[in-house]
């Protein structure tokens, strides 16, 4: 199996990540356990970045922070010299509780409060990516109120299917987001923003889905929103300053998946976007991305441990953990596929075959099917590779489980960042039938 970022096995047969033994993270923090390989993260945040560099183009990467949000994580993308989309109030809080520059903040979401849209007002956040008819009229009268202008992106769906899961489907005309680029809704909700006295539109958003491996999608999304922009320059006046093309760029989550490097994805868009624009004569916008999934999916493992073990004789082996669609739901949701080895017996080989069960009370609650492993026993460490994304973002309290930790590892020392939700956690909110009568 190829290891992702900083992992290897080391002297004593044990998975190290960041240069510390995960048994020793087990030991120490418990499981499961959330652990992320900070130097992987900034590896890929420069990647992106260093592209857009060198290629002389006017640029932001901002980090889709639902991919994996949390105050460390977001002040690491500070560090990285990242931009920040946020989808909700949560998310834009926790942004605003980590210190990062709310002019660097990109505020998305198909349906978005007015307490959410007066927040992020109030803060001075870089650009809203307005998403309907509905919320442009109700941003400009909330901008009216507090007498302040906004800056936005109109998010179009260009009409492309891109080759990905259904769920995880965005570009395609009937869905839920953005203005349709060839419906004439698109063109409407410019002129709206072009009369509006509080909205400067800086430009076009589009994202056409999540774990897309070929470029074309892309490309095409770009060519379609390119030949608009012409239209636009002659009938509405309107040159787009920024041309956001979202986030969606595929990682290996096991080795049937064969991603591009991300610096590809991003030279192909820059040179077709400035293709079309040399070929209509249009000023070459600033492009923004916003990956999420390719800048933490692959530096996030989980470490379980197996607890018991049931045999379907002539069937199959269920091997369970002490975690599962509660703090990884993506097998269950979208079939997802993951790799894992035994952390603790890393260089043992495979002997048996087995299916990893999770522990809530449910028969799609299955992590793994038909993983070739060492012969394990309780106890025994399972590390489950690339979740990083996605997973604790969606991790849940079904059948009251907490939530596990989640552990920064670089250079030999660990950090933990967000700590274990408890039993008490479970209740914090509840409040009694009745309550208690006093003598
Ligand atoms: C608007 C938008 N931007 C960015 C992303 C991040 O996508 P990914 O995690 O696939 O890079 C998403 C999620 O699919 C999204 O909906
Ligand atoms: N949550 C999804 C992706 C949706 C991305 C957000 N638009 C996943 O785990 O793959």
């Amino acid at each position: 199996m190829q290891f992702h970022g900083t992992a290897k096995v080391n002297r004593l047969g044990h998975l190290e990540i960041g240069g510390i033994d995960t048994v020793k993270l087990a030991e120490e923090f418990g499981t499961p356990l959330y652990v992320y390989d900070v130097a992987l993260i900034r590896e890929r945040a420069q990647s992106f970045r260093t592209t857009f560099d060198t290629l002389g183009v006017k640029a932001q990467v901002a980090y889709a922070s639902k991919a994996f949000s949390a105050v460390a994580m977001v002040q690491l993308a500070e560090e990285e010299g990242l931009s920040l989309d946020v989808v909700s109030g949560g998310e834009l809080h926790t942004a605003l509780a980590a210190g990062f520059p709310p002019e660097k903040i990109h505020f998305h979401g198909n349906n978005k409060s007015i307490e959410e849209i007066n927040l992020a007002i109030e803060k001075g956040i870089g650009c809203f990516v307005v998403d309907n008819f509905y919320e442009l009229e109700l941003l400009e009268e909330l901008c009216a109120a507090q007498g302040k202008k906004v800056s936005i992106l109109l998010r179009v769906t260009p009409g492309i299917e891109a080759h990905t899961h259904d769920y995880i489907l965005t570009g395609q005309e009937d869905s839920k987001f953005g203005f349709g680029l060839e419906n004439g809704q698109a063109d409407s909700a410019i002129a709206t923003a072009l009369k509006s006295g509080h909205i400067d539109l800086l430009g076009i958003h589009c994202h056409i889905g999540s774990q897309i491996f070929e470029t074309t999608g892309f490309l095409l999304a770009a060519k379609k929103i390119m030949a608009k922009l012409n239209d636009w320059k002659a009938a509405k006046k309107f040159e787009a300053r920024v041309l956001n093309l979202g986030g969606g760029f595929g990682i290996r989550y096991t080795s049937e998946d064969d991603p591009i490097p991300a610096s590809q994805y991003v030279e192909e868009i820059i040179a077709e976007v400035k293709n079309q624009a040399e070929a209509y004569g249009l000023k070459m916008p600033e492009i923004w991305i916003e990956p999420g999934r390719s800048m933490v999916g692959d530096a996030g493992t989980t470490l379980y441990k197996i607890g018991s073990r049931k045999e379907v004789p002539n069937v199959r082996q269920y091997v369970a953990v002490d975690g599962g669609m509660s703090d990884n739901i993506r097998p269950a949701l979208y079939q997802a596929k993951y790799e894992a080895i035994l952390a603790n017996k890393a260089l043992e080989q495979p002997e048996e075959t087995v299916s990893i069960a999770g522990k809530c009370c449910e028969s799609g609650d299955m992590l793994i099917w038909d993983l070739p492993l060492p012969k394990s026993s309780s106890n025994d460490l399972l590390a489950v590779f690339c979740t990083g994304a996605y997973g604790y973002s969606m991790a849940n309290n079904y059948n009251r489980i907490p939530r596990p930790p989640v552990v920064f590892v670089e250079n030999g020392e660990a950090r933990l960042v967000v700590k274990r939700e408890s039993f008490e956690d479970m209740i914090r909110l509840d409040l009694p039938l009745k309550e208690k009568v006093r003598n």
